[in-house]
C-alpha cells in the first residue's frame, strides 16, 4: 500500500471532518479515533502436503462502548494491520448509524483463499477461531463473514468454539448457515440495505430508478445481490465487473443470470450477453444514473474522481473512495451515499440473528426484511435530517456526525467521564 491511501488514516479523516459539528471534547474524539485493541497472530497451519505454513491474522477491537464489538473477518493477500483497524472503526459508526446496540471489530487474514483446498481453509479458519477463543463470545466480540468468507466458515468458528468452551453459543458468530443457527435473510442483507438505500435516495433527490443506468463494481455477496435487487425496482444494470475486469451492455444485463454464469466460470468475463469489455477504471468512470462500489477500499481516488460522470454513488463496499475523492466529488455535486449506512444491512440482519439465537425463537424472512427496511430508513431519515440542519459538505459527514455523538454519549452516560 505504497502511493494508495491507507484506511487507518481516512477513517481518522473522516472523524476529523465531523469533529467540528460535534458536541464531544477533543479527548473523547481523540479516543474514538484509535481502536482499544488489536490483536496480531501467527497461525501455523498444516498443508496438505505435510509441511507447515505460517499465515498473519488480526483481529481489532475497536470500541464497545454500545455494546459488543462486532464485524467480519477477510481473507484477502491485501489484509494489513491498519486495514483491519480501519474497517473495525468503521463497524463502531455503521452500528451507532443504524442505531443497533453493538461496538465494532474486525478480523483479517493474509491469505489468497483460492491457492488453498477447502481442507486447508478449514485448518486455517480453525487455529484462527482456536485463538480467538478467549476474545470471543456472544457479550464480548462477535465476528461475521466479510469479503472471501461465508456461511462455511462462520460454522467451523462456531463449532471450534462450542467444542472448547463445552456450550452451546451459536450466537458467538453471525452469517453462519440456517441449519447452523444463521438467520433468514443474512446472505441478501447486505445488498438488500443498499437496494434500500438507493431506492430512498433516488426518492429523496427526486430521480426515477425505472429505467435508470446502473453499474456495479465487485460481483460478490454484496455487489450481485445490490444488482439483482436493484433490478428489481426497474434499473438497468449496464455494466458489472470482478477482479477479472468488467463488461457493459447498454440494453443491460440479467443480474441473477451473470451471476449464474460467474459461478459456473469463476468469473463475469466472457459473458456471452455482453456488448463490450474493459476495465475496472473503466466501469467507474462511466456515465451511469447509479454508480455501486462493491469491492474493497480506495477503488476510488482523487485523481479517478475527476472522471467520475455518475449522478449518485450508493457505496457497498467499506471505504471505496478515499478522503481526496470525497472532496473532488462533492464538489461536482455527485451525490455519495455512505457505507457506513448503505452496507449497514449485513450487521443489521447480524444483529437479528444473535437476538434469535440467544432467544432460541426463530423469525420469518419476511418479518427480517421488514426489520431491516425500517432500520435502514429511519437511518437515512437520520442522515437526511442532520445534513439538511447542520451546515456539513456531505452526507458522509452527516452519518459521522450521527454516529460519534451516539457513540460518545453512551461513553460519557456510563459514568466514564464527565
Ligand atoms: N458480506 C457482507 O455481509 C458485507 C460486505 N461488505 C463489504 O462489501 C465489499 C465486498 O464484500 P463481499 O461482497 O462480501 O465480498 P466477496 O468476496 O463476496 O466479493 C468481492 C467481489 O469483489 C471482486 N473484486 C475484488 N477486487 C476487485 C477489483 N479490484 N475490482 C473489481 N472487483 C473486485 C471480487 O472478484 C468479488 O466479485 C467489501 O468491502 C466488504 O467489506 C460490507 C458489509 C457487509
Ligand atoms: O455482519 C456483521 O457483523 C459484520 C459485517 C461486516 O463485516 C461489515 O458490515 O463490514
Amino acid at each position: 500500500m505504497t502511493n494508495e491511501a491507507n484506511p487507518f488514516e481516512s477513517l481518522q479523516e473522516q472523524i476529523d471532518d465531523a469533529a467540528a459539528h460535534l458536541d464531544v471534547g477533543d479527548d473523547v474524539l481523540d479516543r474514538l479515533k484509535h481502536p482499544e485493541r488489536v490483536l496480531e497472530l501467527n497461525l501455523s497451519v498444516e498443508q496438505d502436503d505435510g509441511s507447515l505454513e505460517r499465515f498473519r491474522a488480526f483481529r481489532s477491537e475497536f470500541n464497545g462502548d454500545r455494546g459488543p464489538y462486532k464485524g467480519g473477518i477477510r481473507y484477502h493477500p491485501g489484509v494489513t494491520r491498519d486495514e483491519v483497524k480501519a474497517l473495525s472503526g468503521w463497524m463502531v459508526y455503521k452500528c451507532a448509524v443504524v442505531d443497533i446496540p453493538y461496538g465494532g471489530g474486525k478480523g483479517g487474514i493474509v491469505v489468497d483463499p483460492s491457492d488453498y483446498s477447502a481442507a486447508e481453509i478449514e485448518r486455517l479458519t480453525r487455529s484462527f477461531a482456536e485463538e480467538l477463543r478467549p476474545f470471543i463470545g456472544e457479550d464480548t466480540d462477535i465476528p461475521a463473514p466479510d469479503v472471501n468468507t461465508g456461511q462455511r466458515e462462520m460454522n467451523w468458528i462456531k463449532d471450534t468454539y462450542e467444542t472448547l468452551e463445552n456450550t452451546t453459543e451459536p450466537g458467538v458468530v453471525t452469517g453462519k448457515s440456517l441449519e447452523s443457527g444463521g438467520s433468514e435473510g443474512r446472505v441478501e442483507a447486505t445488498g438488500r440495505s443498499v437496494m434500500l438505500t438507493a431506492r430512498e435516495a433516488f426518492e429523496y433527490l427526486d430521480k426515477d430508478m425505472d429505467g435508470a443506468s446502473v453499474a456495479v463494481q465487485g460481483y460478490g455477496n454484496a455487489g450481485h445481490i445490490a444488482a439483482y435487487l436493484i433490478e428489481d425496482l426497474g434499473a438497468n444494470i449496464v455494466a458489472v465487473s470482478d477482479s477479472s475486469g468488467a463488461i457493459y451492455a447498454e440494453d443491460g444485463f440479467d443480474a441473477r443470470e451473470v451471476k449464474t454464469y460467474k459461478n459456473e466460470t469463476g468469473s463475469v468475463s466472457g459473458y456471452s450477453g455482453a456488448d463490450e469489455e474493459f476495465s475496472n477504471e473503466d466501469l467507474l468512470t462511466l456515465d451511469v444514473d447509479l454508480l455501486v462500489p462493491a469491492a474493497l477500499e480506495n477503488a476510488i481516488d482523487g485523481d479517478l474522481a475527476r472522471d467520475v460522470q455518475a449522478d449518485v454513488i450508493v457505496e457497498a463496499a467499506n471505504g471505496p473512495l478515499t478522503p481526496d475523492a470525497d472532496d473532488v466529488l462533492t464538489d461536482a455535486d455527485v451525490h455519495v451515499f455512505p457505507d457506513i449506512l448503505a452496507n449497514a444491512g449485513g450487521v443489521t440482519v447480524s444483529y437479528f440473528e444473535w437476538v434469535q439465537n440467544r432467544q432460541r425463537f426463530y423469525w420469518t424472512e419476511e418479518k427480517v426484511n421488514e426489520e431491516l427496511e425500517r432500520h435502514v430508513v429511519s437511518a437515512f431519515e437520520d442522515l437526511v435530517e442532520c445534513y439538511e440542519t447542520v451546515d456539513v459538505a456531505n452526507l458522509r459527514t452527516a452519518a459521522y456526525v450521527v454516529a460519534i455523538q451516539r457513540v460518545a454519549d453512551a461513553f460519557t452516560d456510563s459514568g466514564n467521564w464527565p
